[in-house]
């Protein structure tokens, strides 16, 4: 694969249909909540990816057994005592999902990752960690590296969090407090939890697996302490890496289906269906799959991502082909992911021609003619979504790691080729 990779180019509109990898956000939950579980069940058609894999990596350290079947992971809850090490990359569900579980163990459980993954937030949620009872060893940092010295059991209880910065944390928290001895009553002060689609999709799997959560009062989320079911999991595709291959009809005016899109989901990809018809795009969802056609000209939108902030990329590369301007909104969160995507979106659009303001919670695009060059996707995956996407359109495009896109999709590059140029497969990514 050169580096950097040329973003192909269509001749013309394009017609497709694609099948996408599972979501990370469910598979991740499924194999947590599958290790704490009262016996063993599977995960059918999970991502495998490597967010993925370093999560089952995790839970294997601290003692799970994961095996790795053809279309499904199936997973045995064992004893966790040892020691061990988790390694977190670039994964958020892996550095806020495994440290609440770890405390269940009898071991210590040493955190570390990827060198930019020291710099994403954590803090708030290992002192609340502490204050439910665990012991948390992060030498005042608030980040990684850290540990946690597990005893077999966690006290948990009512504890209060700023989770403005990543409702990750919050998640983090629920998924393991049916097995904390009190439960766990997170209340979150501060400015408005992100994502929180996310925290529904975490309080949705623990009802499957039998676990009681109350979630009626906003900025409050109770788990009652219990036994949680052992489940089996359908992973649904990944909505939000959906992005870039509905981005591939919508710019260049041709149709493109994704299969298997679920009729009623909690992923926030789900709202690209609304995002892509303010663009101008024609959108259905029937039993094939979710089709987007796109318009001869995409228009440019104003919108708050407060809730689908990880579509940011997508869209933006979008309002830099549209023909008006675009306002992205509510998503200042988005400097503490994979890299701080409003700098480096404000940078790499600039840097091809668009005309961007950047501010604090979000992106103000004008477009403007474009032009080739390389773009930067700084060990972002979702950054290199957005070259691809301005590779539809302009000449000349290179994106620069474009291996990076295995955070979260297997063999990207040759998916989006296939998708863009067509392929001996018939077409189908
Ligand atoms: O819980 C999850 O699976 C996720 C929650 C969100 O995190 P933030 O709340 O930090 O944005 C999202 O951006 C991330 O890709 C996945
Ligand atoms: C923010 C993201 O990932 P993470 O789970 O590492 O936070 C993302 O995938 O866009």
């Amino acid at each position: 694969m050169p580096d950097p990779w040329p973003a192909p180019r269509p001749d013309g509109p394009v017609e497709r249909v694609v099948s996408l990898p599972g979501s990370k956000s469910l598979t991740n939950r499924a194999l947590v909540l599958a290790a704490i579980a009262d016996g063993p069940s599977v995960v059918r058609r999970p991502l495998r990816s490597r967010d993925t894999l370093l999560m089952a990596s995790a839970l294997r350290a601290l003692g799970t057994g994961i095996e790795d079947a053809d279309d499904h992971w199936a997973a045995t809850p064992g004893a966790w005592d040892r020691d061990a090490e988790v390694d977190c990359g670039l994964a958020g569900t892996v550095m806020r999902f495994v440290p609440p579980v770890a405390g269940l163990a009898r071991g210590t459980v040493g955190f570390d990752g990827d060198p930019h993954m020291r710099l994403r937030p954590v803090g708030q949620m290992l002192t609340a960690l502490a204050a439910l009872g665990v012991t948390v060893d992060d030498g005042g940092r608030g980040a990684l590296p850290f540990a946690v010295a597990g005893s077999g059991s966690v006290p948990g209880g009512t504890v209060t969090i700023d989770a403005s910065a990543s409702s990750q944390f919050v998640s983090a928290l629920l998924l393991a407090g049916a097995r904390y001895e009190h439960g766990v009553d997170v209340r979150h002060v501060g400015k408005p939890v992100p994502s929180l689609p996310h925290i529904e999709m975490t309080v949705q799997m623990l009802r499957q697996h039998g676990v009681e959560v109350d979630d009626s009062d906003a900025n409050r989320w109770a788990v009652a302490p219990g036994p949680v079911k052992a489940v089996d999991h359908d992973i649904e595709p990944d909505l939000s890496n959906a992005a870039p291959f509905l981005a591939l009809g919508a710019a260049t005016g041709g149709t493109v289906t994704v299969r298997d899109w679920p009729g009623s989901t909690t992923q926030p990809g789900d709202q690209l269906r609304e995002i892509l018809a303010l663009m101008g795009c024609e959108v259905s969802l029937s039993g094939g799959g979710l089709t987007v056609s796109g318009p001869a000209r995409l228009s440019g939108v104003d919108l708050d991502l407060h809730d689908v902030g990880e579509l940011t990329p997508a869209v933006a590369a979008l309002c830099a082909l549209a023909d008006s301007p675009s306002h992205l909104r509510g998503i200042a969160h988005i400097r503490g992911h994979e890299t701080d995507r409003i700098t480096a979106l404000a940078t790499e659009l600039g840097r091809l021609g668009a005309e961007v303001v950047e501010r604090e919670d979000g992106l103000s695009i004008t477009p403007a003619p474009l032009h080739g060059g390389v773009f930067h996707t700084y060990a972002d995956h979702r950054m290199a979504h957005a070259g691809v996407i301005l590779g539809l359109a302009v000449d000349g495009v290179l994106v620069e790691d474009v291996a990076t896109t295995s955070k979260t999709f297997p063999d990207f590059a040759g998916a989006w080729s296939t998708a863009v140029l067509g392929g001996p497969s018939g077409g189908s990514a």
